[in-house]
């Protein structure tokens, strides 16, 4: 559809949805649920695997309507189609963005630029699956000829978060005699703590950058193979101890590291989307070749979904929809997304990356500025710690923070009563704010007069309750495909480039200008504002020499 004409909130759908919030403002969950028995089931979906329940959010069958009217008039099918064609929809950068082809099977193809990318990825997932099974079976082994029992990858944002989250959501199926640790800050804390108790003859190293030119990742991959080399005394380790996994592999031979050593991807895989990608080759070392294409084939049945469903019954269309309702139209400012598994304390700050930098943008495709809040800040922790914390604001603050709860209903570790337990804590919390506590209740319950107010829960607060039944490799991959497509139909609607990623770009250059001012390397603390000027003079003043 044409972007150049008006912006989306010109549309009609869009000023319906508009008048619309105010009626729904005016409505509590109370008496939506009042007004409609069956609500529970209707505003529930369910689709490979995972099961949908927005009966308390902040909608009635006519927002319904009006969100799937919106979607049709911001072209999302169309735009969703052109993805899974592979069309350069990612504009700013001319890429298509096509993670969808990293879990296509063997027996699919999709041609870009008159090449079957499907055969391509099969061929890097079978180099993958030898080389982590032979890490596994110990006959990859180290300078020195033992195998190899800790493996450490190096790499920054999406080249470290989803393999950091995988590993921690599937430690259940991973190999527990070996360690898995996770370099990405150029804090040079982080490589001396993930480092300081490995034995180096032991230690391989994944660098992961698909550009292979990252300050943070090249930092510590020179740090690390200084390590190496300085403990096992020859630069020929580097052979054995490290593997890349990039784009780039120019830069990854100008490094050292053997071309056979090296994983290959594409550009039209982006950062955010890639752990799908070579950037998963930790994952595979760590839960093996099988379960990384369970994983895979969960991403699939979602990726399948979300190209085939219509969009009333189409999971990730729903989620996002529902996001850009609750923040664009109902004014909240960020959405928590609160997993009730431990294994998935790392899923907030792998979807911050997502969400975040994928539509925090105030720009539209055809460079006008938006005239409607676009992306939102997502945040959380783990359930139940975090109700022991900023509920608190959730339940009654000012602010409206919708919320993803999401649960299990079977446990990977069934110890007593410890999952009911958490169980019965994914329901309460939604049912406490959707419902609330009136101020008749409260004073029935003895509450002296002067503590009723505080002890009110005005309630309303909207929650979407996702359910899987059990943290599989396959659930773990639809759970992912579900925040990634729903993130992409929330671009769509705002008509934004949700692939590309401006914003990181300054604060870099800037941090490559200010670098030699702070070492001393040039003169220093004249050039920027008054502000940095000072901030540059008083660490120099007290650096470490
Ligand atoms: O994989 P790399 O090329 O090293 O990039 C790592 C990360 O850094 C960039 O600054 C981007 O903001 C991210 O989208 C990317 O995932």
């Amino acid at each position: 559809m044409s972007e150049t004409v008006s912006s989306p909130s010109a549309g009609a759908a869009w000023q319906a949805l508009a008048a619309h919030a105010a009626v729904i403002r005016g409505r509590h969950l109370r008496d939506l649920f009042a007004a409609d028995e069956s609500r529970g089931e209707g505003f529930a979906r369910e689709a490979a695997g995972l099961y949908l329940d927005f009966a308390k959010q902040r909608v009635s069958a006519e927002t319904l309507d009006l969100l799937l009217a919106l979607a049709r008039e911001r072209g999302v099918e169309e735009r969703r189609d052109a993805m899974f064609r592979g069309e350069r929809i990612n504009v700013t950068e001319g890429r298509p963005a096509l993670h969808i082809a990293l879990r296509l099977p063997r027996d699919r193809s999709l041609v870009v630029d008159g090449v079957d990318v499907v055969v391509e990825v099969h061929e890097v997932l079978d180099r993958m699956a030898r080389f982590a099974a032979a890490v596994r079976d110990g006959s990859w082994t180290g300078y020195g000829g033992r195998p190899i029992r800790n493996v450490v990858n190096i790499g920054i944002g999406g080249s470290d978060l989803g393999p950091a989250m995988a590993y921690e959501a599937l430690r259940h199926y991973s190999r527990r005699d070996m360690v898995f640790r996770f370099v990405s800050n150029v804090d040079g804390s982080d490589f001396a703590e993930a480092t300081r108790d490995l034995d180096p003859a032991e230690t391989l190293f994944v660098v992961a950058s698909k550009t292979f030119t990252t300050l943070e990742t090249m930092t510590n991959a020179r740090t690390a193979r200084a390590w190496t080399v300085g403990a096992l005394g020859d630069e020929a380790a580097v052979g054995r101890h490290f593997v890349a996994v990039s784009t780039n592999l120019a830069e990854v031979a100008a490094f050292g590291i053997d071309p056979a050593n090296a994983f290959g991807f594409w550009e039209w895989v982006g950062g955010r989307y890639s752990m799908c990608s070579a950037i998963g080759l930790s994952t595979m070392v760590a839960v093996g070749p099988e379960h990384f294409r369970e994983l895979l084939a969960g991403f699939h049945a979602v990726d399948e979904h979300f190209r085939e469903a219509p969009l009333r019954d189409n999971l990730p269309a729903l989620m996002g929809l529902l996001a850009v309702w609750n923040t664009t139209f109902l004014g909240s400012d960020s959405i928590a997304v609160l997993p009730y598994d431990q294994y998935l304390r790392r899923f907030p700050a792998y979807l911050q990356q997502l969400a975040m930098e994928s539509n925090g943008k105030s720009v539209r495709l055809d460079g006008e500025r938006v005239d409607y809040p676009t992306g939102y800040v997502i945040w959380g922790e783990p359930g139940t710690n975090g109700q022991h914390s900023f509920y608190q604001l959730l339940h009654q603050g000012t602010r409206i923070v919708p919320c993803d709860l999401i649960g299990f209903c079977r446990s990977l570790n069934p110890l007593g009563g410890h999952h009911d337990l958490l169980f019965a804590n994914v329901l309460a919390q939604a049912e406490a704010l959707a419902f609330g506590k009136t101020a008749e209740q409260v004073r029935a319950e003895g509450t002296p007069e002067a503590l009723v107010a505080h002890r009110v829960f005005e309630g309303n607060r909207p929650t979407t309750v996702l359910l899987a039944d059990e943290l599989t490799p396959a659930a773990l991959g639809s759970l992912v495909a579900l925040y990634e497509h729903s993130v992409f139909t929330q671009g769509a609607v705002w008509g934004i480039d949700s692939f590309d990623q401006w914003g990181v770009e300054l604060g870099k250059q800037l941090a490559q200008r200010i670098a030699p001012e702070l070492s001393g390397d040039v003169e220093a603390g004249a050039g920027h504002d008054s502000s940095t000027n000072a901030l540059v003079r008083r660490y120099r003043a007290r650096r470490r020499r």
